[in-house]
């Protein structure tokens, strides 16, 4: 990897200012008192380069921004050391409300559709991502492709630049659901390295549901068997059930106070490549990126706590072969 090769780029084409405000409980029809409110750059990737530059890893955070509301992800980037690659695309940047319900413990999510393009503007910002990533790619350096496509934008776009990126030596992650995520496994060349679909996205691909953790094992397990590297599947509150080289385990989270869930895929992607870029084996990067997650969602503030009380963490996470 040359020098200003980037260990991670993640790619968010349809980043999102998440907006969320903290209430007691949410009673839908009910009129609420906020506890707090809090503005956050998010969006996929920009959750995953926020922990994965925390965590001590050279990342960059691409895709395509508002050109007139940049500056909430400009700060963020500036102040965690994270290499703004963003190309700015005209219009505002969505904003994303989450509800944070402290009695249960988790978030009611409404995400918008986002900055809407169309074919000749798919076209432009596509070229501008494509001159923007190229001297960032090196061989081995992971590339993540999270998240929603903004209106207009196809799949297309997608396959075109994990292509590119590939052909610069790029390890290719997905976390994608639904349409994009099918047609991504059917028309990519090469199988991506890793996925992490959460279990819903898993049902969708699939077409039935997965109730039981040898369920969602077998549907993993039917991915590697199409090529793919690492598949970790969450289930939320139930832990991950995560396939690799050696085996396929359900690895059971800790128990611990949860203040948001939102980000906590993130987390889990960002641990899983960060412990991987240091050298870590699967299964056991997949746990330290449980830990993260785990970490991730006992706090609405974006960051993580110190390494040591990730590295508690992991060892509350029991790993069930399945
Ligand atoms: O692109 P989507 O699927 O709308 O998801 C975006 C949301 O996901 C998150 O990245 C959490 O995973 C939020 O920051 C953001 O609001």
């Amino acid at each position: 990897m040359t020098a200003t090769a980037m260990q991670l780029i993640t790619v968010t084409p349809n980043p999102a200012i998440d907006h969320t405000v903290s209430l007691d409980r949410l009673e839908p029809g009910a009129v609420h008192r906020a506890r707090a409110e809090q503005f956050e750059a998010g969006g996929k990737g920009i959750g995953v380069a926020a922990v994965a530059a925390a965590l001590g890893l050279r990342t960059a955070a691409s895709g395509w921004l508002g050109d007139q509301n940049p500056q909430l992800f400009e700060r963020a980037f500036a102040e965690r050391g994270i290499a703004d690659a963003m190309v700015r695309v005209p219009g505002h940047t969505r904003t994303n409300i989450k509800l944070a319900d402290a009695e249960r413990g988790d978030s009611t999510d409404i995400n918008l559709a986002g900055i809407a393009f169309d074919a000749e503007s798919t076209a432009q910002a596509e070229a501008a991502l494509l001159a923007r990533l190229a001297p960032l790619v090196g061989e081995g350096t992971w590339c993540t492709l999270a998240g929603s496509l903004p209106p207009g934008v196809g799949v297309e776009s997608l396959l075109r630049l994990a292509e590119a990126l590939r052909a610069r030596g790029a390890r290719l992650m997905v976390d994608t659901g639904g349409k994009v995520l099918g047609e991504l496994l059917d028309r990519l060349p090469a199988a991506p390295d890793f996925l992490k679909p959460n279990r819903a996205e898993l049902e969708e691909l699939v077409g039935q549901p997965l109730p039981a953790a040898a369920d969602v094992a077998r549907a993993a397990l039917a991915l590697r068997a199409r090529g793919v590297g690492l598949v970790v599947v969450s289930l939320g509150g139930d832990g991950a059930v995560i396939a690799g080289e050696g085996g396929c385990w359900l690895a059971l989270p800790p128990r611990v106070p949860v203040a948001t869930t939102v980000g906590a895929g993130d987390a889990l992607v960002a641990g899983t490549l960060a412990a991987l870029v240091e050298g870590q084996a699967f299964p056991e990067a997949a746990v330290f990126g449980m830990a993260c997650a785990a970490a991730r969602i006992q706090r609405i503030a974006p960051g993580l706590p110190p390494r040591a009380e990730i590295e508690t963490l992991v060892a509350r996470i029991v790993l069930q072969p399945v």
